[in-house]
């Protein structure tokens, strides 16, 4: 049967990546993406700001939501100091085979955990499961319509704490408009909006980023 595009995407960085080298992971994903076929990564415009958001956070603990193939994880990943808790969920047992490949090829699979799951169930797990009391970092990239329910949901499990980080993918396109809505008017965080383009187009999308303030 015809494969599927998390597994060519697989093929393309064992096939054009060098082994152990997270920079050429990333390449490889993007060249892929630029030339062959698009898909949902962050990329790497919106990739850098990323990278400079958890660079400046330098978190103890991150959590991701949506590994997809696992490209802004190992972008996330190479950052890390040693020592970092790093935690990202992923429903789709598929794309959890896709992206442990893709991450151990980059040579992180020490450096983050991929667990198999739903973000609303697996969150209330975090402290017993994983040890986690707060979340440093958070990264938001899954289904757009579960960005609201689940920052509530940290809220309501105590995994935030002052200065915690959220930054939300997507909040123009797709768009995540009640998400923005909640964030930009609530007195509990200070919300920054980064401009940047869809990944791989000139289509106009951003992230956002939300500091917790209590
Ligand atoms: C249930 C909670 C929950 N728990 C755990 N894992 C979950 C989950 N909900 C979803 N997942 C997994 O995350 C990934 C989905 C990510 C969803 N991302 C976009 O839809 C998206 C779309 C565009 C775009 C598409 C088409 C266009 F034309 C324009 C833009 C661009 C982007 O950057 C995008 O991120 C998959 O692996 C899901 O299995
Ligand atoms: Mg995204």
């Amino acid at each position: 049967t015809r494969s599927t595009r998390p597994q060519r995407m697989l093929k393309a960085v064992q096939k054009k990546a060098t082994k152990g080298d997270p920079e050429s992971v990333i390449s490889a994903i993007d060249y892929f993406c630029k030339h062959s076929e698009w898909a949902m990564n962050v990329g790497d415009e919106k990739g850098s700001i990323l990278d400079s958001v958890v660079t400046e956070v330098n978190p103890s603990t991150v959590l991701e939501l949506g590994t997809y193939c696992g490209y802004s994880t190992v972008r996330i990943a190479r950052l890390l100091s040693p020592g970092t808790k790093f935690i990202t969920l992923e429903f789709n047992p598929a794309n959890v085979t896709i992206a442990r490949q893709i991450i151990a090829y980059a040579g992180l699979q020490d450096k983050v955990t991929v667990v198999e799951g739903s973000s609303g169930d697996l969150i209330p797990q975090m402290k017993e499961r994983f040890g986690i009391t707060t979340f440093d970092f958070i990264f938001l990239d899954h289904w757009k319509d579960r960005y609201l329910p689940d920052i509530k949901l940290f809220e309501e499990c105590g995994l935030l704490r002052k200065g915690s980080v959220l930054l939300a993918d997507n909040v123009i396109c797709p768009g995540a408009p009640e998400y923005l809505e909640y964030v930009r008017n609530s007195p509990r965080y200070e919300s920054r909006y980064y401009p940047a383009h869809l990944e791989y187009t000139k289509v106009e999308d951003g992230l956002e980023k939300s500091v917790f303030l209590e």
